[in-house]
């Protein structure tokens, strides 16, 4: 049997960067995979195919507006398998990024198949292979979530997994879960022209981002989309090609037909083929419970990404994953803290969201002040007809920042400033006290900022001394401008 000191299950965000930073400094890693190829989730699909297919549907929106208001004609019929093309050629493009070739050349054995704990040292990979191995981290992300409706098994609901692969554009789209991936699919559906309705258990969208932010984006995105808030699928069916849904709110049924369903009900750890038992990795919540430093209830095996109860994205994974490097290879205790850990929600307007939310500043009875742009009020969003939105910061009486909230066009970039201010323990003071490129959408940042410099400098005591100042200087001088200072006659 073939022995390694460290395995690596799944080849994902976080099972890729452990792997690479393991072998890039020397261990013998073997790390495993399931599919016939790296890239996990986010490559095959989440990240990488909705936003590729989110920034074509934004596209073909935006040129529709233009041109209507540009006073042009679009002729001819938008082609899905364009769109699809598009997708492909960005996946492709990045599945070359994460090849098995790459990690083979940094010395990691790269085995395909599905693995499963043995014992506690010993995995089984698909079926004949098995290897021995000093550390585990367990890396294997997560799978949506199929609630119990009734009948939901009988109709050909596609999930994240297959909503890619549908073959043409569906002309009614309904959607079970108004959470992330549901709105960012139903918006980019509804700009590639299907009709899209929403079903939400919940009594509002965007329920984990500041209040504002939840509010606001409600209202944008209820214009494009048909919500349906407090909304429980109760049966679904299949009928004469279309999928039809019962749903209840508020005490009353109705039903409504589709022609594709998506669940985008929620995710949870892929991590029940794993035969955790055998090798003794406690779950809390249905997550791998690890400690601060990513170690599980057994201390030789690691958790991270989507299979632990922290944030399930990305650049959390692939974070996760660095932390534990020196953690596997060296027993260091190093942990992570997420509180400056960013998220952006791709839909227009886009949403950025970092640390401490107002209704969570409240809820820590925490002494806090608020400062606030709106778009409209920052010119490269007023040239470029993009007003809607507004920045928000969260920050301690002294003004170190707790927490930074956006919605508007590519929120997600101009807003990454925050991160570098929050994380470097600076006051919301320095993000005014820096020269902008005029003008540029961070310029938002800027507004919000300067509120801090001009309460301080023109809200205190300062403008009353400084008037007394000019005052007095006045009648020293006689009450005329010194004679270096008149004017030319
Ligand atoms: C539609 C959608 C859009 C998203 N968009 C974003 C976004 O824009 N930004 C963002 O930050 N996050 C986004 N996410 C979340 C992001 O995809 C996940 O948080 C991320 O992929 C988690 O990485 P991971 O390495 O933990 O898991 P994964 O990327 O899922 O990787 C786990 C890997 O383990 C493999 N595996 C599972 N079980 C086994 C086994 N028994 N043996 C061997 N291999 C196994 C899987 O095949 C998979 O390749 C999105 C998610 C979805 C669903
Ligand atoms: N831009 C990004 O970074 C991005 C994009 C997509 C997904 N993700 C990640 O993937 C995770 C999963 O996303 P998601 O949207 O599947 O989950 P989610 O937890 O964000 O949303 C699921 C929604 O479905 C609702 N719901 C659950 N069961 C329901 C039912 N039976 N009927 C009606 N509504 C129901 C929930 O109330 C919730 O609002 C997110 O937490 C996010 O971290 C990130």
């Amino acid at each position: 049997m073939e022995r390694y000191q460290v395995a690596i299950i799944g080849g994902g965000s976080a099972g890729m960067t452990a792997a690479s930073g393991m072998a890039s400094l020397g261990a013998k890693v073997a790390l495993i995979e399931k599919r016939d190829s790296l890239g996990g989730d986010c490559l095959h699909f989440g990240c990488v195919p909705s936003k590729a297919l989110i920034k074509t549907a934004n596209m073909s929106h935006d040129m529709h507006e233009a041109a209507e208001f540009l006073g042009l004609t679009i002729n001819g019929e938008m082609s899905f398998a364009k769109v699809k093309e598009r997708i492909n050629q960005a996946r492709n493009t990045i599945q070359s990024h994460d090849s098995s070739d790459r990690f083979t050349d940094m010395g990691a054995d790269v085995y395909f198949g599905e693995a499963s704990f043995e014992s506690d040292h010993i995995i089984n990979i698909g079926e004949g292979t098995s290897i021995y191995a000093d550390k585990v981290v367990i890396a294997t992300g997560s799978k949506p979530v199929v609630p119990p409706i009734d009948g939901i098994e009988t109709i050909p609901y596609v999930t994240n997994e297959s909503i890619f692969d549908l073959s043409s554009l569906p002309a009614k789209l309904g959607v079970i879960g108004g959470g992330t991936v549901g709105l960012e699919m139903a918006q980019a559906f509804s700009r590639l022209g299907s009709e899209v309705t929403v079903f939400e258990g919940a009594d509002k969208l965007f329920s984990k981002e500041d209040r504002d932010i939840a509010r606001f984006m409600e209202n944008e995105i209820g214009k494009e989309l048909n919500i349906r808030l407090n909304a429980k699928v109760v049966k679904a069916e299949y009928q004469n090609g279309k999928s039809k849904l019962t749903v209840e709110q508020k005490g009353e049924q109705s039903t409504e037909e589709f022609d594709v369903i998506l669940v985008a009900a929620g995710r949870k750890p892929a991590i029940d083929s794993l035969k955790l038992e055998q090798a003794g990795v406690e779950k809390v919540k249905g997550f791998i419970h690890t400690d601060a430093s990513f170690r599980t209830s057994r201390s030789h095996i690691f958790a991270v990404g989507d299979t632990v109860n922290t944030l399930p994205f990305t650049h959390a994974a692939g974070e996760e994953a660095k932390t534990i490097v020196s953690n596997v290879l060296f027993g260091l205790r190093n942990s992570l803290d997420h509180s400056n850990t960013p998220w952006v929600t791709f839909t227009v307007p886009e949403v950025f969201h970092l640390g401490l939310t107002e209704q969570e500043a409240e809820g820590k009875n925490l002494d806090f002040k608020v400062f606030r742009a709106h778009l409209n009020e920052v010119d490269r969003f007023i040239t470029a007809h993009e007003t809607r939105g507004f920045v928000k910061f969260i920050t301690d009486k002294k003004g170190y920042i707790l927490g930074a909230h956006a919605a508007g066009t590519d929120a997600g970039e101009w807003m990454q400033l925050a991160v570098y201010a929050k994380k470097n323990k600076m006051k919301i003071g320095t993000l005014s006290r820096m020269v902008y490129t005029y003008p540029v959408k961070a310029g938002a940042v800027q507004k919000a900022a300067d509120i801090f410099w001009r309460e301080k400098l023109f809200d205190g005591p300062l403008p009353k001394l400084t008037k007394k100042f000019f005052d007095l200087k006045f009648r020293l001088s006689g009450g005329h401008a010194s004679s270096d200072e008149q004017p030319d006659t």
